[in-house]
């Protein structure tokens, strides 16, 4: 936890601008309060990152870790601009400009910076505040006390849900909705947007989320309310207490009961406050929360004007003496048992309390006591604060001398990523007039006869848009038809575009770890594909229905399947130009072919990625529950690495025999179910115990690795997995170690024989990715010499892989059985998977 203290005021995290803020997400989870030395205006915290408000020049200052936000001062800033406000989402920042000239008083300038965000917004009208939620952004307008919002609102629905008609004192966006406090009397809390049942579709009983939809906020005047990525919490009015409302976690800590609170902010799962009767210091409740906060903080921001009626100006929060703002706390609403009133709240104090006569002896000299304490606390409080704060100025002109070091280098970098980003818009026309090549047409005639008139009896299986038969053609060949079902409106839209995305795709892709499109058929409103039969179905059958007939698959099998489709999507990812990304990588999709060899099916959610990996595309989520990458369901932004999430499903699918979401057990979940196991070193625990352990030892140091690389692979956040090829080696090191790395005496296997690849493709060979050919020539040349390469490809060996990842400077010295340490994560798994003895380095030069 780290903790960071500035000047001192009240509602932050996800949300607008307090006296605290809080950042939440991956990297865990970081309180920042406002306490004396006058360095923030306010701050606000979102996923990885915290931002304060800079008081000399009225400008937002962020720090952490979050790839969207430049930390710093964010960019681009206009020129002289100097804010009032500033509010974090997840991964964007808004501020509100002051306004520059008094004629102009009535239009309001909000800059945004970070995830799809970055622009200047300017409105009619003068706003009171702003707010920022996940992915939108809102606006209060002074006037009329009216709320407007702009952003995303597929995920949150809060633009076209916002009441109209209704005069809000102050709002604060949660994750997806927004909840604002009325105005007058009624100050009661209204929220809208979409609830986690409906933005998320999870089942909350199994999700272990109970409560219900955040627009259940309770009908009690509120003097403030803020919002978590499912939750809201208000501070009532009547008793200054905290009340929670909307979905929350099963077992998270609920709010202090009697505790009265000032300050709050809301992280995505959790809550903090700062409560007097805590001395200021902050508490936390939820979820993940920052645990042990050690200091008071300011309960407040300091406002310029005087505090009205019902609140007292705190004393010990500095403001800038010259500025002649100051914190204005509420007053306490009445004394404890067993205390009467001895003074009323005035401006300058709150309302003071003495003990009652009939108790008053023992008691008086109980209250001495702390009295007598208070001195050397407040001294401890003051060489401690101060000691902190040298500490972080510190800690912060090294980290900023090493951000101007790391600015000036991206800089030369950004120029490389504009080059990439000129191919994909190239590639795409390209693409489009290649047009299918390879693929033949049948007629509907002929495919009917092939499947005996599409009989229940040549079906072998069922997707959500489609059926799909076994037929024979008239040569005599065994094919696979793939037909579109054509009930429902919206189905035939879908199927079709489906159809489409996988016949163009598949056309063009050639790998041997890729199931093979033979030809299709449009015809009226039929619209069918025709495939390579695969004889064994699908892994899903083997390891959750024990295909009849079929032989149940042991750990070197299930772990060659695993390094083949690995393959199979290294090939899409890396090979391909601009890169394909699945989308729909689950057992079912995995076919196995006569010779046990597994193939990657299914196409139909497919998309060209962006040639340049660190520039997602922000697509509405598809894919298969329990597969789906987390980052990409929650913020809509897709890049390869969400099929490595779904990958790394699959591996503890293969691992355990589980399915990934299996009703089952209590932890239905496998990616929440396994994850702590391995992580906690019990990986036996995870292992489908019905098969046979690996005899030798180093087979279960093998399948403990492959854990370990599927751990990495359902990282939460994307830039943390590994890449495919990554992966893929690693498997194959495992695969090596489970076999048990031959000794120079003994035969090498043949490759066919260990990864199926008698299918490798001759014709075009290049196996250069995007982002090693953008190093070497301009943006034109490499189009050209790219598109070819969507024809045909190779079956990429890994010693030609481990060239090509070398070149892209994340060189592992793998060629020469050496793994060089760094920081890039795919060299971290290449580590766990530990360096090739000899034996192994010379088994895999040979066998793959
Ligand atoms: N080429 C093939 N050879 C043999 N069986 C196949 C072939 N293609 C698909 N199948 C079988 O048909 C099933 C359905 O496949 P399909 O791709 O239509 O849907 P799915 O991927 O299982 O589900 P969804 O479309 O909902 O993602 C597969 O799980 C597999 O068992």
């Amino acid at each position: 936890m780290v903790f960071a203290i500035f000047s001192s005021q009240t509602v932050s995290g996800l949300g607008s601008m307090s006296s605290i803020a809080v950042s939440y997400g991956e990297d865990g989870t970081v309180f920042c309060g406002l306490a004396f030395g006058r360095l923030s205006l306010g701050l606000t915290g979102g996923d990885g990152f915290v931002c304060g408000l800079l008081m000399d020049s009225n400008q937002p200052y962020c720090w952490g870790n979050n790839i969207y936000i430049k930390l710093g001062v964010p960019q681009p800033i206009p020129e002289r601009a100097e804010y009032l406000q500033i509010s974090a989402g997840d991964n964007h920042l808004c501020a509100l400009r002051k306004p520059p000239l008094k004629r102009r008083r009535n239009r309001s300038h909000v800059d945004c910076w970070g995830y799809n965000m970055t622009a200047s917004h300017v409105f009619d009208g003068a706003f009171d505040s702003i707010t920022a939620g996940s992915v939108f952004n809102c606006g209060l307008f002074a006037r009329n006390r009216s709320v407007f919002c702009w952003g995303d609102d597929t995920s949150s629905a809060v633009t076209s849900l916002t009441p109209l008609n209704f005069r809000f004192r102050a709002i604060s966006a949660g994750g997806f909705f927004v909840c604002g406090v009325g105005e007058g009397p009624d100050a009661r809390a209204r929220c809208w947007g979409q609830s986690l049942r409906m933005n998320m579709g999870l089942d909350r009983e199994n999700d272990g989320y109970v409560g219900a939809d955040v627009d259940s906020a309770p009908p009690e005047p509120m003097l403030s309310v803020v919002g978590g990525r499912f939750h809201a919490c208000g501070i009532r009015r009547s008793d200054h207490r905290v009340v929670c409302w909307g979905f929350r976690l099963e077992h998270s800590v609920p709010p202090p009961e009697k505790a009265r609170a000032n300050a709050m902010t809301a992280g995505d799962y959790f809550t903090c406050g700062v409560f007097p009767d805590y001395s200021m210091r902050p508490l936390c409740w939820g979820l993940g929360y920052p645990t042990s906060i050690p200091m008071a903080v300011s309960p407040g921001l300091c406002v310029s004007s005087p505090c009205g009626p019902g609140y007292y100006e705190y004393a010990r929060a500095a403001c800038a003496p010259s500025s002649g703002s100051r914190v204005c706390v509420p007053c306490s609403v009445a004394c404890r048992d067993g205390t009467y009133e001895s003074s009323p709240c005035s401006p300058n104090a709150d309302r003071q309390c003495s003990l009652n006569a009939t108790t008053g002896g023992s008691n008086s000299t109980d209250r001495r006591k702390p009295a007598s304490l208070q001195w050397p606390m407040l001294v401890a409080e003051l060489v401690f604060a101060f000691v902190f704060v040298l500490s972080v100025s510190a800690i912060a002109c090294i980290y900023v001398r090493y951000k101007l070091r790391r600015f000036s280098s991206r800089g030369k970098s950004e120029a490389k990523v504009t080059r990439s980003q000129a191919c994909a818009v190239k590639v795409r026309p390209e693409v489009e007039e290649l047009k299918i090549r390879r693929a033949q047409t049948f007629t509907y005639e002929e495919l009917e006869r092939a499947t005996d008139g599409f009989s229940e009896a040549s079906q072998v299986g069922k997707g959500s848009f489609s059926c799909v038969f076994k037929g024979v053609l008239r040569d005599g060949t065994v094919v696979a038809v793939k037909r579109a079902i054509t009930a429902a409106s919206d189905n035939v839209r879908k199927s079709s575009k489906e159809f489409h995305t996988e016949l163009d795709l598949l056309s063009r892709l050639n790998h041997a770890h890729l199931l093979n499109l033979l030809g299709y058929c449009e015809e009226g409103g039929e619209r069918l594909l025709v495939y390579e039969y695969m004889a064994n179905g699908s892994l899903h059958q083997h390891l959750h229905h024990a295909r009849k007939g079929g032989e149940c698959f042991d750990w070197v099998r299930r772990v060659t399947i695993a390094v083949q489709a690995a393959r199979g999507i290294e090939y899409l990812h890396g090979y391909a130009c601009p890169p394909v990304i699945h989308r729909d990588i689950k057992s079912s999709n995995i076919l196995i072919d006569e010779e046990h060899n597994a193939r990657v099916a299914d196409f139909g959610l497919s998309l060209l990625g962006p040639a340049d990996s660190g520039s997602p595309l922000s697509e509405l989520p598809a894919g298969t529950l329990g597969y789906l990458d987390p980052e990409y369901y929650r913020l809509h932004y897709l890049t390869t690495k969400s099929d490595v999430y779904s990958f790394g499903v699959l591996l503890l699918e293969i691992l355990s025999g589980r399915k990934a979401i299996d009703m089952r057990f209590e932890e239905c979940n496998i990616v929440e179910w396994a994850v702590p196991l391995i992580k906690a070193g019990d990986v036996v625990a995870v292992l489908d115990q019905s098969l046979v352990a690996p005899a030798c030892a180093e087979g279960g140091e093998a399948l403990k690795r492959i854990a370990n690389v599927a751990c990495k692979c359902v990282r939460m956040r994307g830039k943390e997995r590994p890449s495919m090829d990554r992966v893929t080696t690693a498997l194959e090191r495992a695969l090596a170690m489970l076999m048990g790395s031959p000794s120079e005496e003994q035969a090498i296997l043949p490759t066919e024989v260990v990864l199926g690849s008698s299918r490798l493709h001759k014709k075009g060979m290049s196996n250069r990715s995007c982002s090693e050919t953008t190093t070497t020539v301009d943006a034109e040349e490499r189009c050209e010499f790219r598109a070819p390469s969507w024809i045909t490809f190779p079956s990429v060996a890994s010693s030609q892989r481990r060239r090509s990842s070398m070149s892209d400077g994340e060189g592992d010295g793998e060629a020469a059985g050496v793994v060089v340490a760094g920081r890039n994560v795919g060299v971290e798994v290449a580590e766990e998977i530990g360096p090739a003895s000899p034996q192994q380095a010379l088994f895999l030069q040979h066998n793959f």
